[in-house]
C-alpha cells in the first residue's frame, strides 16, 4: 500500500493490528505487517506522481529480485472530493485512474498525452476487486484524478467535471504508483477518503482527521475483500 506521507501510512496501519518491522530498501522503507496469511508492506512514498513512482517501483523491483512478487499496488490516502457525489469523509474506489495534466495545452484547448501519440492516462483496476472492496466498505465508485497542481478554483473544477464527468476525486499519487505497477505487469488500486471540496481554496474547510479515521475503518474491512478478489 502506498500512500503519500507518514500520517496516511499510519492511518491504514491502524487497522492491521499485528505487530510490524521497519524494511530498509535502496529508495523506499516499508513498515511490514500481516492480515491473516497475507503480507502487507506499508510504504509513505511521497507527496506528488513522480516521488510516488519512484518510491513504488523500488519496492516492487525489491520484491521482484528477493522473489516474492507483490501480488497488488494499492494508492491509498487523502483527496479532494467532487461535490455532490463525494462529500467530505466518504470513501472513494477507482475504477479509473486518470492523470487529468499530462499533456499540451492548445489554442483550442488541453490535449491528453495520448492524442499527442505517446503513453496513456488511465489506468483501470481490475472490475472484480474494485466491486468488492466497495462492497465491503461502502465506497463509491468512480474515475479518481491525478493531479500535480491542488484544484484551487472553481473555475479549474468546472474544466475538470467537463474534462472528467466521471470524476469523484482527485488526489495527486495514484496515477504515478499506477505507472510503476503497470511497469512490472501488478494490478493497482486506489482508495481516496475525501478530506476536503475540490474546489476554491478553503483550508477552514479540510477534514483531515475524519478522512484519516475513514482510511483506518476502510482498510479494517480490506481483507476479506481481498481474499474474495484472489479466490475468485
Ligand atoms: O493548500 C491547499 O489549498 C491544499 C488543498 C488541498 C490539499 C493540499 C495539499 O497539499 C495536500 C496534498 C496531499 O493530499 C492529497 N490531497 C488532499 N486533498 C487534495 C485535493 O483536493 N487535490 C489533490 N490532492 C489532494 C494529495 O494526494 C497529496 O498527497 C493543499
Amino acid at each position: 500500500m502506498a500512500t503519500a506521507v507518514p500520517a496516511e501510512r499510519d492511518a491504514v496501519a491502524r487497522a492491521f493490528p499485528e505487530p510490524g518491522e521497519e524494511v530498509r530498501l535502496p529508495g523506499a522503507v516499508l513498515f511490514r505487517t500481516t492480515a491473516g496469511a497475507a503480507v502487507i508492506d506499508l510504504l509513505a512514498a511521497g507527496v506528488g506522481p513522480a516521488r510516488a513512482a519512484a518510491a513504488t517501483g523500488a519496492a516492487l523491483t525489491a520484491a521482484a529480485l528477493t522473489g516474492t512478487p507483490y501480488d497488488l499496488v494499492v494508492s491509498a490516502g487523502i483527496g479532494g472530493g467532487f461535490a455532490p457525489g463525494a462529500p467530505l469523509g466518504s470513501l472513494v474506489v477507482a475504477d479509473a485512474i486518470t492523470v487529468a495534466d499530462l499533456g499540451a495545452e492548445t489554442a483550442d484547448g488541453f490535449l491528453p498525452v495520448t492524442e499527442l501519440g505517446f503513453g496513456t492516462v488511465t489506468h483501470r483496476p481490475p472490475e472484480s476487486l474494485v466491486r468488492a472492496v466497495a462492497e465491503a466498505t461502502g465506497a463509491r465508485t468512480g474515475t479518481v484524478l491525478t493531479v500535480s497542481t491542488v484544484t484551487g478554483t472553481a473555475a479549474r473544477a468546472a474544466t475538470l467535471r467537463v474534462r472528467h464527468p466521471r470524476a469523484l476525486a482527485e488526489g495527486m499519487e495514484g496515477f504515478g504508483v499506477a505507472e510503476a505497477a503497470d511497469a512490472q505487469g501488478v494490478p493497482v488500486l486506489e482508495v481516496r477518503a475525501i478530506s476536503n471540496p475540490v474546489g476554491p481554496r478553503d483550508r477552514a474547510a479540510w477534514r483531515i482527521g475524519d478522512a484519516l479515521a475513514a482510511l483506518t475503518a476502510a482498510f479494517g474491512k480490506f481483507a476479506p475483500a481481498l481474499e474474495s478478489w484472489k479466490s475468485v
